[in-house]
């Protein structure tokens, strides 16, 4: 079976799908529970105490309904946005997620190969399993964001993003909901930390800084080390100010979820936003990212871009999020599960099915690009 994804630039890319690869989010979840051990899968899928924020954001994207516009030709179709001067083929950006190695063993590796081919932008995790120079060289046609913790030594911070920008980074997302990870009971039970086992130090095995900080005593000093640097209470927009004087690349803020940040975060002179509750793995019983959303895009009023995660599996769930105004979409989960399932050859096939979803979707509500789906009536029921 083969499944095609035609870009505004009119090249045809094309995939094989195997017969028995899975195509549904659900078959895909699934074929990833298989293939993984109960607790690394858990780790994944699960979210922050009784899990009510996971199934709010996949319940309230079923709340937003679309109504077509027909006879429009949508015979061209172009799915492009341009975001930070650089132009897109489509709306969809790859989040960050840390240990990737965990899905598999070539990790960061295996995403960023399957990305470029699609011209979707992976944004790397600051606690990936490959460091920046490695993801950088596995593959330079496509294009690669970073994503920061801060750290309670500020030179480890300023340093990876050093190390972004010489690799060619287009832009540092910084994390603002993780000033300390979340209440997750399934790992508690579990007994689970990625790191503890070693799957995602990337960044810090090669970061001269921290090595001398820790004075590299044992591997489990390093555990130890990440995870209390990334735990930062302290976080404050002062040091937004900071790293905004210390990088030449635009600044996304990941985790606004209140009109308010997002108004302060223009204010402080960020370049984007992205809207997101972590996929429901942080803060529990917070609003559902796609709920907080029409109120950012009001008064953000097309200042900066506001791009979008948690709880899209679909094209047709990225198109709603378009159609509410965000400049472009984050999956999570979905491609972490394709690259638990099927390596990097599960990401391209999620990625191609995934584009294809929106495309169908974005010809039968009638419109011809992303600007025109910000006209869609979409309401919430
Ligand atoms: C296993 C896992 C690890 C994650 N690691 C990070 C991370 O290192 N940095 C970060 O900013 N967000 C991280 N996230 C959050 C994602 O970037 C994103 O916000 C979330 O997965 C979106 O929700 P979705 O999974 O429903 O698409 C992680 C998410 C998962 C599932
Ligand atoms: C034990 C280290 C976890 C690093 C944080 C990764 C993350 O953001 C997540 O949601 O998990």
């Amino acid at each position: 079976m083969s499944n095609s994804f035609k870009s505004n630039d009119n090249v045809v890319q094309s995939i094989d799908i195997e017969e028995d690869s899975p195509i549904s989010f659900e078959e895909i979840e699934s074929a990833a529970k298989q293939a993984m051990s109960t607790p690394a899968f858990s780790y994944i899928a699960s979210g922050a105490g009784g899990e009510e924020t996971v199934r709010n954001n996949a319940d309230a994207f079923k709340k937003y309904s679309i109504t077509p516009r027909l006879l429009n030709d949508v015979s061209k179709l172009d799915t492009s946005v341009t975001i930070f001067g650089q132009t897109y083929p489509t709306p969809l950006l790859l989040a960050p997620v840390g240990v990737l190695k965990l899905a598999d063993e070539q990790g960061d590796l295996a995403v960023a190969r399957a990305a470029a081919k699609y011209k979707v932008p992976f944004i790397q995790s600051t606690v990936s399993s490959y460091s920046i120079e490695d993801v950088a060289q596995a593959t330079s046609d496509s294009s690669k964001w970073f994503q920061l913790y801060w750290s309670t030594n500020e030179e480890i911070s300023f340093n990876m993003v050093k190390r972004a920008e010489e690799a060619g980074y287009k832009a540092i997302v910084l994390t603002i909901d993780t000033i300390t990870l979340g209440y997750r009971e399934k790992d508690m039970r579990h007994r689970f930390s990625p790191l503890a086992l070693g799957y995602g130090q990337g960044n810090f095995e090669s970061d001269p800084v921290f090595l001398s900080t820790l004075e590299k005593v044992n591997s489990r000093t390093i555990v130890q080390g990440i995870i209390d640097n990334i735990n930062y209470p302290a976080l404050n927009w002062e040091h937004v100010k900071e790293l905004k004087k210390r990088t030449s690349l635009p600044l996304v803020l990941k985790g606004i979820l209140h009109p308010e940040d997002a108004l302060l975060a223009i204010e402080y002179g960020v370049d984007g936003i992205i809207v997101s509750n972590h996929g429901g793995r942080q803060l529990d019983g917070v609003i559902s990212s796609i709920d907080a959303l029409p109120e950012i895009v009001k008064v953000v009023d097309s200042q900066i871009p506001v791009l979008f995660d948690s709880g899209i599996r679909r094209g047709i769930d990225a198109l709603k999020v378009l159609a509410l105004g965000a400049d472009a979409v984050l999956v999570g989960r979905p491609y972490v599960y394709s690259l638990a399932a099927g390596g990097e050859k599960g990401v391209g096939q999620f990625l191609a099915n995934f584009l294809q979803d929106l495309q169908t979707s974005m010809m039968l509500s009638g419109v011809k690009d992303v600007k025109e789906l910000r006209q869609l009536k979409i309401a919430r029921v």
